[in-house]
């Protein structure tokens, strides 16, 4: 098994799924997230231009007075889990992570069906400091959605599924979008303690839901190899890092495999740091229910252990009821004085420790 993460270049599926090439696209995605979890994408249909657009906009809001900043704080934008995450606000297995991040969602009018739900409703968009960001942020938004789709459409066909199947499934009415700009900033030698230096910009976890589609403009991530060696993941221009959530596993029955990652913060002569992860997730009512993938050959007892082990380490114990309700358990972590509808049958796995906010 190589050392290195599997690069995957995404042009011959588009030009055309069914030839030769385009199926040697989709199985050498199937092949990627059953064993590393991980693949680099190059040649996705998500413009340069709409990427750039995107790294200048978060660099400017990062840059922007930080009153301005905190005036747009997650705190005030309640469920919806929308705005601007101070430094030192998120915590993985109890440790502080060291970055700052702004939350997005897609943009949901006020007659929305599930509007005042959990991770519904409006955005807080500096509008009035950077009118343009609100539209380089969405249409990014938009365009990555559109590759998750496309993604959905590839796993099922590695699935030996219909092409729609999953995403009919899974993805309808509409996906679940958390969206994140995440800025790192170097360590400070001189001022900062020795935990902090210490300190990950985010420690060890795996992702919890279905999928993760993430731009990064740095180093800084390294994620466990088959091997159980961390390895850090290369920086291609335009490339998207997609890794495979706690869920996905699950549904699969351990074929596809979450695996941990982690960020390093950036060294005190370097630049900050930058990335962007999509968590693209089921749709909110989705049933979760695993997969009937008995036409596949059966994974290997080796493989059936991994996967074993893998979930020994979450609070996962059963796949039932819908998405919405593993998701409203994350986010009531994040807000323990909401009154939630009765969200019982999960226990979630939730890795990530998130500030606590007061309703
Ligand atoms: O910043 C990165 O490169 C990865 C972020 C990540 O793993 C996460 O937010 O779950
Ligand atoms: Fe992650």
């Amino acid at each position: 098994m190589s050392r290195c993460i599997p690069e995957i270049n995404f042009a011959p599926y588009l030009v055309d799924a069914t030839s030769l090439e385009g199926r040697e696209t989709i199985q050498a995605i199937y092949d990627a997230v059953s064993s590393w979890g991980f693949f680099l994408l190059t040649n996705t249909p998500v413009t340069q231009n709409q990427q750039t657009a995107l790294l200048n906009s978060a660099k400017q809001f990062f840059d922007l007075p930080m009153e301005k900043k905190v005036a747009l704080d997650v705190a005030n934008g309640g469920v919806a889990w929308r705005g601007y995450m101070p430094l030192g606000g998120e915590y993985t297995h109890g440790r502080q992570d060291w970055k700052e991040g702004f939350y997005v969602g897609p943009e949901h009018e006020d007659d929305h069906a599930l509007t005042g739900m959990p991770l519904h409703g409006r955005n807080q968009f500096p509008d009035a400091d950077l009118p343009s960001m609100r539209n380089d942020v969405l249409k990014y938004l938009e365009q990555v959605s559109e590759l998750g789709k496309m993604l959905t459409e590839v796993l099922s066909l590695g699935l030996k599924l219909e092409k729609n199947e999953l995403r009919r499934a899974w993805l309808e009415p509409e996906p679940i979008l958390l969206f994140r700009c995440f800025k790192y900033s170097p360590l400070l030698e001189a001022t900062e303690s020795q935990s902090l230096k210490e300190s990950f910009g985010i420690g060890e976890h795996t992702d919890f839901g279905y999928l993760t589609i993430l731009k990064v403009d740095s180093p800084g991530l390294q994620i466990l190899s088959p091997s159980d060696e961390w390895v850090d993941v290369p920086v291609i221009e335009n490339a998207f890092i997609v890794n495979v959530g706690d869920m996905l596993d699950q549904l699969t029955h351990g074929r596809f495999r979450s695996r941990p990652h982690r960020v390093q913060r950036p060294k005190s002569v370097s630049p900050p740091r930058y990335s962007f992860p999509l968590f693209f997730d089921f749709a909110w009512n989705t049933k979760m229910q695993r997969l009937s993938l008995d036409h596949l050959p059966p994974l290997t007892a080796e493989e059936q252990e991994l996967a074993r082990k893998r979930w020994a380490n979450t609070s996962f114990r059963k796949v039932e009821g819908t998405w919405a309700q593993y998701l409203a358990k994350k986010v009531q972590k994040v807000f323990p004085d909401l009154n939630l509808p009765d969200f019982e049958p999960n226990k979630a796995p939730s890795t990530r420790f998130t500030r606590v906010v007061k309703a």
